[in-house]
């Protein structure tokens, strides 16, 4: 493929940010826009997007076509999608209208993706869709498994005020294909990653790479929004670390069963979850933000694949709930 146009749908946290990487080292040759919407959209369009990086002095700040209508872009080579799970499907028509032939779509996504099954070859579930992620198959009908890049991000980022957006370390991103093919698209996407100043590596096992994740982010993200505490205030406080354990075993056992591989321990898995620092989870950023919480890929999805898989997920089960009955009192309150 040859990449001329990028839009970055959903130009949040990390698509925002990846969208500023792009855009300022390529702004000449490849047209770079992104879909945004609200207040965030009106800073970009007034003062452009802004980028902290953890390891700059000064923040970037690029101007972006940006908008909230995707209709008004033409079709694109490459869509960079930075919308969190549960706002895939309601943009679904949206990408829809930015697709060619030979689009390809990245989706930065924590969790279980509405993708997971397709080519997969080692659950014994090929090609399962899953309505709760893509209600009604609207994604896997209007854009389609086979132009997805998977790609699991291991950066905390948060947009601090609309327009701006701050990382909390200098992170990495993995890209990966569903069939697991190291194909000429994949490396293609991952070269222009690089020349834009990303960290990314790719892989022929994304789904190692996700549940390798979700491993931290099934238990950090509920437990954070639920207490509100930082990602130190929970390893440092014995019930909740603990807590942290039980899941991290629980996501390693349902994600086995569905034959993902493990390349570390949990011991070691928690202490990498140290060095992440004293940061909020995104999860934790949107309850404070009144905002819709991503439960279902996070958390829904262990205790959802658990039963298919015939694997136990007590502690989960119970953080789902609580989880899920928080994001509707919290959304109560905020249209109050
Ligand atoms: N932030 C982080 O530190 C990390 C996040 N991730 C994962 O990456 C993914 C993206 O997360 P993150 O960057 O935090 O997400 P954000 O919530 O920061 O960004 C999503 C953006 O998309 C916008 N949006 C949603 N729907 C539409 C739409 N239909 N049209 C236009 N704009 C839209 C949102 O607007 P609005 O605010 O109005 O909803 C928001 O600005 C998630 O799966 C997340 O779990 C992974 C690692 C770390
Ligand atoms: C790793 C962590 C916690 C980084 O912020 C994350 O993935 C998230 O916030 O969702």
């Amino acid at each position: 493929m040859t990449i001329k146009s990028i839009c970055i749908y959903g130009a949040g946290a990390l698509g925002g940010a990846i969208a500023v990487k792009l855009a300022s080292r390529f702004g000449n040759d490849v047209t770079v826009s992104v879909v945004a919407r609200g207040a965030h959209l009106e800073a970009i369009r007034e003062g452009g997007l802004s980028l902290h990086e953890a390891d700059a002095d000064r923040p970037i700040n690029v101007r972006i076509t940006a908008t909230d209508d995707p209709t008004t872009l033409p079709p694109q080579d490459l869509i960079i999608t930075g919308l969190k799970g549960h706002q895939l499907g309601p943009a679904a028509e949206g990408m829809a209208a930015l697709l060619k032939d030979g689009t390809r779509v990245v989706m930065v996504l924590n969790g279980i993706p509405w993708w997971y099954f397709h080519r997969d070859t080692q659950s014994g579930h090929a090609e399962l869709q899953l309505d709760e992620l893509d209600p009604g198959g609207k994604l896997w009908r209007l854009v389609g498994p086979e132009r997805v890049i998977g790609c699991v991000a291991l950066q905390g980022a948060e947009v601090v005020n609309p327009g701006e957006i701050r990382l909390s370390n200098v992170g990495r991103f993995v890209l990966g294909e569903p069939s697991g093919e190291m194909s000429a698209d994949l490396e293609t996407v991952a070269g222009l990653f690089a020349r834009a100043g990303l960290n990314v590596s790719t892989t022929p096992r994304i789904r190692d790479e996700i549940w390798s994740k979700l491993t931290g982010n099934a238990a950090f993200n509920p437990i954070s929004a639920l207490t509100r505490a930082l990602m130190t205030d929970i390893m440092a406080d014995p019930a909740l670390f603990d807590m942290v354990g039980k899941i991290m075993n629980e996501v390693r056992a349902v994600g086995s069963a569905l034959g993902a591989k493990f390349s570390i321990t949990i011991e070691e898995r928690l202490q990498q979850s140290r060095h992440i620092g004293p940061v909020r989870t995104s999860m934790l950023q949107d309850l404070l933000a009144g905002k819709a919480l991503e439960i279902v890929p996070l958390v829904g999805m262990v205790v959802a694949l658990g039963r298919t898989a015939n694997v136990p997920t007590p502690v989960s089960e119970v953080i789902l709930a609580l989880v899920t009955q928080l994001d509707k009192e919290n959304q109560r309150s905020a249209t109050r």
